[in-house]
């Protein structure tokens, strides 16, 4: 099992180029089952959830070729398997994506439930209450999802919590459903936009995209020629280097990024004191050698603070100057990396879905684990300015969502190297 070595006390500095979003390029790949043509998808991040995506579309028989630069062109009509196994599903819970498609289109689909993760139970009722709705014949049956339909039927659905994935899921359903869809208290997160847009690239008849409802109008066929569609730029990849910047009183410029996606994670950097400049594609962080003041949130659904940042500003927090309240409202387990910060030296009080975190003068190295994907971004941005070298095991959970973490820190200026057990 691969670990992180981090040396802590260099201040981050230089440009770097930001990845594909993982939380996009996951649905949109699994929306490519919807395409009648081959489609080629192009900034993708090297994660290992694409690779398992890839795994997964392989053994239901697509066809995918890559090229050295990340195209993925996929051509899914040589599909022979309707199924999504529970040894992938474990690793990946975004696996349930593919549910939506293969039924709108095969009028099939059995898919692993994903069941709960380190984050929380995070159940997928929404997603099948919607396709019931939409006609869908479903029951779980021996820790699958086993889903019929001939066509399915477009509705109104009110979604009762707002649920990304389970938006996602529903507006690629509904693309070649009979008739008119609705979804309200829709996702509006940018990767659900980046979605409807690739959508309505292959044909699919969506509007409303970027605002809470989405309406659909079924088409009979979707992608009938190839088109060629770019991910959109990571907004968590982007935050995660800036707070790791922040933390080190660096200034770092992250190059082909999306600034307007990212405002509230930018205001509260402000906050603890950064000098933040814009341009289109890019977001420079300057905190002229300075100490972070602390902060407080509240995470939320877009355009609020993503739940996907909360654990880089607990690690944030930790070194600041003050006391900062974060409070989490997403998911109900998502402080894992509190109990690891805390053998790092750092005072925080865990109150129901509260952390207050005391800012102390220093942190120090010592063993930690990481237990979740973010949580493995918060203990490394702690090691960036902790004293001595502090070692992150487990961190495959770090490779599912940060495309060459620690070439892209030591292009920053950190001291870090990854050691096979
Ligand atoms: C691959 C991907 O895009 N993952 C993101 C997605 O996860 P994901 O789509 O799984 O998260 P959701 O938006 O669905 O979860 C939001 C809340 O709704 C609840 N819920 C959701 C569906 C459902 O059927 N029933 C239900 O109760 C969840 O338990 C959670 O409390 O959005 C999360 C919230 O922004 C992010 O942290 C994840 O990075
Ligand atoms: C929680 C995350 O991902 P997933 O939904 O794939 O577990 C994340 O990207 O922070």
């Amino acid at each position: 099992m691969d670990k992180l070595i981090i040396t802590g006390g260099t201040q981050l500095s230089g440009e770097l180029r930001i990845s594909g979003a993982k939380n996009a390029a996951l649905p949109i790949l699994a929306a490519t089952l919807l395409s009648e043509a081959p489609v080629r998808v192009g900034n993708i991040p090297h994660l290992h959830d694409i690779t398992t995506t890839m795994e997964l579309l392989g053994r239901m028989g697509v066809h995918l070729l890559v090229d050295e630069r990340m195209n993925i062109e996929v051509d899914s009509s040589t599909i022979n398997s309707f199924e999504a196994p529970y040894e992938l599903v474990k690793t990946m819970r975004a696996s349930i994506l593919v549910l939506g498609p293969l039924l709108a289109r095969f009028g099939e689909a059995h898919v692993s439930l994903p069941g709960g993760c380190a984050i929380g139970t995070r159940p997928v009722d929404i997603h099948l209450n919607g396709l019931m709705k939409m006609g869908a014949d479903i029951n779980v049956e021996g820790g699958y999802i086993n889903a019929k339909a001939t066509r399915l039927k477009g509705c109104r659905l009110v979604l009762p919590q707002v649920t990304v994935t389970g938006t996602e899921n529903l507006l690629m359903a509904a693309t070649l459903a009979e008739g008119i869809t609705t979804i309200e208290n829709a996702a509006k997160e940018p990767e659900v936009t980046d979605l409807a847009h690739f959508l309505n690239a292959m044909g699919a008849k969506i509007s409303g995209i970027g605002t809470d409802v989405l309406v659909i109008e079924g088409v009979d066929k979707l992608g009938l020629t190839s088109i060629h569609y770019d991910i959109l730029p990571d907004r968590i990849e982007t935050g995660t280097y800036l707070v790791a910047a922040a933390i080190t009183g660096g200034k770092v410029k992250l190059k082909n990024t999306r600034p307007e996606t990212l405002d509230a994670v930018t205001d509260k950097l402000i906050e603890a004191g950064a000098e933040i400049t814009t341009g289109p594609d890019w977001i420079q962080l300057d905190m002229h050698g300075n100490k972070p003041k602390a902060i407080s949130l509240r995470t939320a659904p877009y355009p609020a603070f993503p739940t996907d940042m909360q654990a880089q500003f607990i690690a944030l927090n930790t070194i600041a100057e003050g006391v900062g309240i974060i409070t989490e409202t997403i998911f109900e387990n998502r402080f894992m990396h509190v109990q690891e910060l805390h053998r790092m030296g750092a005072d925080i009080k865990l109150e129901s879905n509260t952390a207050i975190c005391t800012g102390v003068k220093r942190l120090t190295s010592a063993p930690v684990m990481a237990t979740d994907l973010r949580a493995s971004a918060s203990l490394v941005i702690a090691a960036l300015v902790a004293e001595g070298s502090t070692m992150v095991d487990r961190i495959y959970h770090i490779d599912r969502g940060y495309d060459h973490i620690e070439e892209k820190l030591t292009q920053l200026g950190a001291t870090i190297r990854r050691v096979a057990r």
